[in-house]
């Protein structure tokens, strides 16, 4: 049997893949799928950190945050992944998969901090360690994060799982007529302004020579794929 192409990834789950068809919040048949795929590739002896997004709880409370101060908004997005991370963990416990979470922000009653040498220490223990609120500052966002973290933790890539399948020459969902990139180079994708990841989410995993795959989460064995080295959604490189 072929091996997995990594030994330690970090994955990015888009808290709006967490929706599936609603408007707002968890949808339990998305999540127990997204937690299944997670699964096999844990089984596989893979290492898993995984940096959830917020969008899904957010979007729902968005209408009363009009006119809101952005750094508090931003506070609220952070502790919306705070949310997803327990929901996640508490998937995966369902499904014999040891998770922990660990936040940016302090919250202790509810999830232990980030601690870099513990993630460190849980990643080689084999447990998929869940970190939440995002980077812990305004301003940013939970694929910056994703960089942060995948840097921190020596990944050898970040997985970025999203709803389209790969980097398109303009928002596919907009653009009837973008196409596909197989691979793309950082500076490339930021030069373009491709709004698939922000700029500086980009320029870090650039910086650290950290390469980004990003694919779809709803494309059925797709992660699978990116995790064999198969051919899979976009890869964005050096
Ligand atoms: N050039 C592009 N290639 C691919 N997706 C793009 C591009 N520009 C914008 N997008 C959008 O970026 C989104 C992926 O980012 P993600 O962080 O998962 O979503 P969101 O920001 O809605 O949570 C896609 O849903 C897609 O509509
Ligand atoms: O380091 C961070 C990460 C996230 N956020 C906030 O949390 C929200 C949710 O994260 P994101 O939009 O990245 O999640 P996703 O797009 O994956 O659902 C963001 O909009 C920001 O308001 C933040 O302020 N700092």
């Amino acid at each position: 049997m072929s091996k997995p192409a990594y030994k330690r990834v970090l994955l990015k789950l888009s808290g709006e893949a967490l929706m599936g068809d609603d408007a707002y919040g968890i949808n339990r048949g998305t999540i127990e799928r997204m937690v299944a795929d997670v699964a096999e590739v844990a089984k596989l002896g893979v290492e898993l950190a995984i940096v959830i997004g917020g969008g899904n709880i957010f979007r729902g409370v968005a209408p009363g945050a009009q006119g809101m101060d952005r750094a508090t908004a931003d506070y609220m997005g952070m502790l919306a992944t705070v949310m997803n991370a327990l929901a996640l963990a508490d998937a995966m416990r369902h499904v014999g998969i040891t998770a922990r979470v660990m936040s940016a922000i302090g919250i202790e009653q509810v999830v232990e901090p980030y601690v870099r040498p513990k993630a460190l220490q849980y990643l080689e223990e084999g447990k998929v360690v869940v970190f939440a609120a995002g980077t812990g500052n305004p301003f940013f966002t939970t694929d910056t994060a994703a960089s942060l973290r995948g840097s921190e933790v020596s990944a050898e890539i970040v997985l970025k799982a999203t709803k389209v399948d790969g980097v398109y020459s303009a928002d596919p969902k907009k653009d009837p007529n973008a196409t596909l990139y197989s691979s793309i180079s950082f500076d490339e994708a930021i030069a373009k302004h491709l709004q698939v990841m922000d700029a500086t989410a980009f320029a870090l995993c650039r910086d650290q020579k950290l390469p980004i795959k990003v694919f779809s989460i709803t494309k059925p064995g797709a992660l699978m794929r990116v995790i064999m080295g198969e051919e899979e959604g976009t890869l964005v490189h050096v």
